[in-house]
C-alpha cells in the first residue's frame, strides 16, 4: 500500500483560451473542466491508474470535491474533517493558451484548528501503521493555520515504522521541511528549479538556462548539498529539460522526451508517482529516474489535470546519463 496525504486538497478548474492570454481586457473560454485535484490525490491517482494500490488520505473535503472524485475514480479517505458549510475546498484556476502555456492561481483553501491538524497527523500515522505501507507520500501546499514544520512532524512520527517518505511542497513548508534535517530525514523531495533556488539559495533561472544548454553541474551540487543534509534521493525536476537524480549511489541526468505540451498541471505529481511506481517495482536510480521523467512527460502532453496511465508513458524513450 501506499498512502498519499494531501493536507490542501483543490478543484482544479482549466480555463481553456484559443487565444494568448491578455491581462487587462474580457477574453472567452472555449472550455471549462474540474477535477478533484491536490498533489497526494494526483500521485494516488496514477498510481492507481498503474495497478499499484493507493489510497489518498485529505485533511479535509466538500461534497463537490467528493462527487468530482468519484467521477473520476480516485479512491480517498477523510482523516480530518469533512468542510462543508460556510468552508469549501479551494478551486485552483489554470489558464491554458494555445502554445502550451499554463497560468496558475492557486487559492489559500480553508484555515484548519490546531485540533483539526493533530487529528490529520493521528489518523496519518495509524493507517500508515495499519496498511503496512511501504511509501508516504505528504504533499502539496498547506492550508492557513497549520504549522510550517507539519510534514516534518508527520515525518518524525512514522520514523518507527520504515516506510519511505517522500515530501513534495513549496515556500514556508518546504523551508520548515529542510530545517527539520537530519532528524526528520527522509526518502525522496522532488524540487523543481524555483525550489532547488529557494532551498540552496542558487538562481532558478541559472539553473533553467543552464540545464536547458545540456550543463547540470550546478544543479547536481545543490542536490547534493540536500542530499547530505539527509534526503536520500533529490529528483530535481527541470520542465522540458528533463530532471536530474542523486542519491548516495551516484547522479543521474534525463533528458524529456519531445512533447507537445498541452497541459503542465500534474506533471510534477507524475513525476513523483512514476518514481515511486519504479522504485517498488525494484528498479535502479536510473530507471526510477526514467520513469519519473516519463511519467512527467505524459502529464504534460496531457489537458488540464488529466492523469497518465501507463499506454501513454514511454519509459524507453527517456535517455539517462550517468554523471557520478
Ligand atoms: N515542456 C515540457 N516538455 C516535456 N516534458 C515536460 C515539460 N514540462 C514538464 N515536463 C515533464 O514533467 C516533469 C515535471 O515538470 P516540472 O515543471 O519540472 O515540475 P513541477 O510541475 O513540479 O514544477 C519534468 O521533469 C518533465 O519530465
Ligand atoms: O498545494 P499547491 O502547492 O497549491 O498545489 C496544488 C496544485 O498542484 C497540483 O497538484 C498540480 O501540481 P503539479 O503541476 O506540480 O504536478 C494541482 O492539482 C493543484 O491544484
Amino acid at each position: 500500500m501506499i498512502i498519499t496525504f494531501t493536507a490542501n486538497p483543490s478543484i482544479d478548474r482549466t480555463v481553456a483560451l484559443d487565444a494568448p492570454l491578455v491581462r487587462g481586457e474580457v477574453q472567452r473560454a472555449v472550455s471549462v473542466s474540474e477535477q478533484a485535484g491536490g498533489k497526494g490525490v494526483n500521485v494516488a491517482s496514477v498510481l492507481q491508474s498503474s495497478e499499484r494500490e493507493a489510497l489518498a488520505l485529505l485533511s479535509f473535503d466538500d461534497s463537490a470535491f467528493t462527487a468530482l472524485g468519484a467521477r473520476h475514480k480516485v479512491a480517498f479517505g477523510i482523516v480530518g474533517v469533512t468542510v462543508d458549510g460556510p468552508y469549501r475546498v479551494r478551486v485552483n484556476t489554470t489558464i491554458t493558451e494555445p502554445d502550451g502555456t499554463t497560468t496558475k492561481i492557486n487559492e489559500p483553501g480553508p484555515r484548519l484548528s490546531d485540533a483539526q491538524v493533530a487529528a490529520s497527523t493521528d489518523e496519518v500515522v495509524r493507517r500508515a501503521r495499519e496498511t503496512g505501507a511501504t511509501w508516504v507520500v505528504l504533499s502539496g501546499s498547506l492550508p492557513p493555520g497549520a504549522p510550517a514544520d507539519w510534514y516534518a512532524t508527520i515525518v518524525r512520527r512514522l520514523h518507527p515504522l520504515g516506510c519511505k517518505v517522500a515530501v513534495d511542497t513549496s515556500d514556508d513548508a518546504l523551508d520548515a521541511t529542510i530545517a527539520a534535517l537530519p532528524g526528520a530525514s527522509f526518502s525522496l523531495i522532488k524540487p523543481n528549479s524555483d525550489e532547488l533556488a529557494q532551498l540552496t539559495g542558487g538562481d532558478a533561472a541559472a539553473f533553467e538556462a543552464s540545464a536547458r544548454a545540456g550543463d547540470v553541474g550546478a544543479i547536481v551540487d545543490a542536490a547534493t548539498a540536500l542530499h547530505d543534509r539527509g534526503i536520500e534521493n533529490v529528483l530535481v525536476t527541470l520542465g522540458g529539460a528533463g530532471a536530474v537524480l542523486v542519491n548516495s549511489q551516484g547522479a543521474w541526468q534525463a533528458g524529456a522526451p519531445r512533447i507537445e505540451v498541452r497541459s503542465t498541471v500534474g506533471a510534477g505529481d507524475s513525476s513523483v508517482a512514476g518514481f515511486i511506481l519504479a522504485d517498488v517495482a525494484g528498479r535502479t536510480p536510473d530507471r526510477c529516474l526514467a520513469s519519473a521523467v516519463a511519467y512527467g512527460s505524459a502529464a504534460a502532453s496531457l489537458p488540464g489535470t488529466t492523469l497518465p496511465g501507463p499506454a501513454e508513458v514511454h519509459v524507453d524513450d527517456v535517455v539517462v546519463t550517468r554523471l557520478a
